[in-house]
């Protein structure tokens, strides 16, 4: 790791994350119903014990022929008639093989019967039970699927590290897998810190603040996959820090917030010290999110976010969320990106990297990004508006409008819904 900056003395976010991340294990595998499967990273390689589809199959709803029997010079003056010797409808075998001037009904996706090379397309002929007069011949092979065209027996067809989608989760029921196994979900235990706090729906007096950091992080722990386990509000004294902490050891990562600049009471570097962690107390390159603890209690990750709402949330999203994957046993920890068209006028030192805010549309074929507005560290709204985080490197100065900038896309797919109505006014519909 490169020594913070001689002149900020502030620690990369790069290098942080590469700590973070070294330290990060991915969890144990558990066996699981295909049904609770969305979300979750497979632990195994799924190999194919069968092909798909088992056999030839007809694509159209139609007559199963010969190719040869077909080739006619006037197919619409004169064309062929062919004898109908059997139905197949999906779901059935064929059991006569078609002979010359043979055909045989067949549904879409019943089995190609021995003999036929090719489907015709009903519409393309005129028939009665017994017969079928072809209009237009189709070339040897059409509208046959193929044993195997999707699926070969013995080959891997979704591999470990996957995250499961509903395409996953078909191909698993195509393949008979009714269990599988995968990586377990990391549990997160999360503690908000500070005298100032009440929790919500407590009776509290005039000089608190609701805790709204242990709910804003459950909720990214559980859009990140992992299980959120609230361990409530620690008084500013390093015994009740120590004794919640404490209870939030038995899951994989402990998540504090408040207390880690340099406040009289912000304890919660010497109490994770005392805890025996190895700690790395950062003061990071980055805005908002500065001062941020991380190192390992008793084996287990533990990270001290600053207590302001929004940073609370930018270095989840950075240096937390990114760590749940890894011991989630994802093969990716980022978020999606996206170049977009910068619509402001935006500068800042160039001593950290910034995370605005950010509201991304698509306009004219063009993505296109501005802030949510003011981007104070308290200014919550400015979470709840945006759909991406605007990521302004280090040593950027100034962007001007028609600058572009990379954005890392949050989740879901608010941003397409939330494109139209906001591009025009520019604000969040109101409501009603
Ligand atoms: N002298 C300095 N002061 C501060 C520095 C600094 O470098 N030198 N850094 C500032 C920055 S940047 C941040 S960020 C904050 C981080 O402070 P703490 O982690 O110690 O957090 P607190 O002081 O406990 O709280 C800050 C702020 O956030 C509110 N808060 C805290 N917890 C919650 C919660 N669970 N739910 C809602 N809101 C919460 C708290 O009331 C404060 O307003 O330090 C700066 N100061
Ligand atoms: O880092 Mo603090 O998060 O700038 O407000």
């Amino acid at each position: 790791m490169k020594a913070p900056d001689a002149t900020t003395g502030l620690t990369p976010l790069h290098d942080a994350q590469r700590i973070v991340l070294d330290a990060a294990i991915p969890l144990g595998l558990e066996k699981i119903s295909i049904l609770d499967t969305l979300g979750r990273v497979l632990g195994e390689d799924i190999i194919a014990e069968r092909h798909n589809p088992p056999w030839d199959n007809s694509a159209m709803d139609g007559f199963a022929v010969r190719a040869e029997d077909i080739q006619q010079e006037h197919p619409i003056s004169k064309p062929v008639t062919l004898t109908v010797i059997e139905d197949v409808p999906a779901g059935k075998m064929p059991t006569k093989s078609v002979g010359r001037g043979q055909a045989i009904r067949i549904m879409t996706g019943a089995p190609i019967p021995n003999g036929a090379d090719t489907v015709l397309k009903v519409e393309d002929t005129e028939h009665t039970p017994d017969s079928v007069r072809v209009f237009k011949p189709e070339p040897r092979g059409s509208n046959i699927r193929p044993q195997g065209e999707d699926v070969k027996k013995g080959d891997c067809i979704i591999p470990k590290g996957t995250t499961i989608r509903s395409g996953e989760a078909g191909m698993l029921a195509i393949l008979a897998k009714s269990f599988v196994l995968v990586y377990q979900r990391p549990r997160v235990a999360i503690l908000s810190t500070g005298d100032e706090l009440a929790d919500l729906d407590e009776r509290f007096s005039e000089e608190k603040i609701i805790n709204s950091n242990s709910y804003g992080i459950a909720a990214a722990v559980q859009e990140a996959g992992g299980v959120p386990i609230l361990l409530g509000i620690a008084r500013d004294t390093p015994a009740a820090l120590k004794e919640k902490i404490s209870h939030g050891l038995n899951a994989d990562i402990l998540v504090l917030s408040g207390g880690v600049s340099m406040g009289d009471y912000d304890f919660t570097k010497a109490v994770f010290r005392d805890l025996g962690a190895e700690m790395n107390f950062w003061k990071l390159a980055i805005r908002p999110g500065q001062p941020l603890a991380f190192g390992k209690i008793q084996g287990k990750l533990a990270f001290g976010l600053p207590g302001n709402p929004v940073s609370s949330m930018v270095t989840f999203e950075q240096l937390v969320r990114p760590a749940m994957l890894k011991l989630a046993g994802a093969r990716g920890y980022g978020r999606p990106l996206l170049e977009a068209v910068f619509q402001e006028k935006f500068s800042k030192r160039t001593d950290r990297r910034h995370f605005l805010r950010g509201v991304l549309w698509r306009e004219d074929g063009v993505f296109k990004v501005r802030t949510t507005g003011d981007q104070g560290s308290g200014i919550l709204t400015s979470m709840v508006k945006a759909n991406c985080l605007i990521d302004i490197p280090v040593e950027v100065e100034r962007i001007n409008p028609g600058d572009s900038v990379t954005v890392q896309l949050l989740s879901g797919s608010a941003w397409l819904e939330q494109a139209a109505p906001m591009v025009s006014t520019g604000h969040r519909p109101s409501c009603c």
